[in-house]
């Protein structure tokens, strides 16, 4: 079974995610293993992109210290770090990345080099469903996921989307761009029900979360909560002191994503 599917096994999944190369190297290799210190389920690796969609301000601050460290950042350059990463957790990882990237380097080339380090899954925001058809068959060789996004507005195409999926899918709380958020889209719990009446991959929410509270209302709609900005604000403010601040973090956020809502 995917090792991605079976992170949510007996239990609501916890996913943080942080960008790659900020603050740079060594910071992303020990902010990555203190996520997973904390109890993360997986970790959301993001690949810094010149050219982001649906990115938030906090999202693009970090992918702009990222390149401004490295303005080249090799893909080669996040696989070395995803090696170090390797050496002191078997953490689940998934990247965050764009279809040019994966592209350029070359569909099998990548993914094999995603099996070879454990990074079981790849989250591609700009790929349509239409595209996945080349990509989807060398991935599945690799045992990679392709986690497709399924925002309030693919409504009517969610049965096809949710049928085709593998690992998990990334279920978008509310439209526009990530970025921490006081109120979701209404009608999430129908949209993971009509995903549930396709597919028995579990479901994790994505954009907004950021409070314990909301982590705990999320992960009663859905199978877990993935948590982007506020851990990159953690990264941005804290710096060298970040990972033990991030191990905390984790460690609130994955208990409120197993707690029993108070009401
Ligand atoms: O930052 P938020 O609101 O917590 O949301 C997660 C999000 O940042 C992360 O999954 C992500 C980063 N870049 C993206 C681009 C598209 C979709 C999702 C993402």
């Amino acid at each position: 079974m995917s090792k991605l599917t079976d992170a949510f096994k007996n239990q609501k999944a916890f996913i943080p995610f942080v960008a790659a190369n900020d603050p740079d190297f060594e910071g992303t290799v020990n902010n990555v293993v203190a996520l997973a210190k904390g109890g993360a389920d997986i970790v959301e690796l993001g690949i810094p992109f010149s050219d982001p969609i649906a990115d938030g301000p906090v999202i693009q601050a970090a992918d702009l210290r990222a390149l401004k460290a490295d303005p080249d950042l090799p893909m080669d350059t996040i696989f070395d770090m995803v090696k170090e990463i390797r050496k002191q957790t078997d953490v689940p990882l998934a990247f965050l990345t764009y279809l040019n990237i994966v592209f350029q380097y070359g569909y099998e080339a990548f993914t094999a080099r995603c099996e070879e380090l454990g990074i079981y899954g790849l989250v591609i925001p700009d790929m349509p469903l239409e595209e996945r058809g080349e990509l989807a068959p060398i991935a599945e060789k690799h045992n990679v996921d392709l986690i497709p996004l399924v925002t309030p507005i693919s409504a009517d195409r969610i049965e096809k989307i949710a049928a085709a999926a593998t690992g998990f899918i990334y279920v978008v709380s509310s439209l526009g761009v990530t970025g921490e958020r006081s109120e979701f889209a209404n009608g999430l719990a129908d949209l993971v029900n009509r995903i549930r009446k396709v597919t028995d991959v579990p479901t994790a929410i994505g954009f907004g979360i950021h409070t314990p509270e909301q982590a705990t209302e999320m992960a009663q709609i859905a199978d877990g909560a993935i948590v982007g900005s506020a851990c990159v604000n953690i990264v941005a403010e804290y710096g060298r002191q970040a990972p033990a601040k991030l191990t905390d973090y984790t460690k609130q956020m994955k208990a409120a994503v197993n707690a029993n809502p108070v009401r």
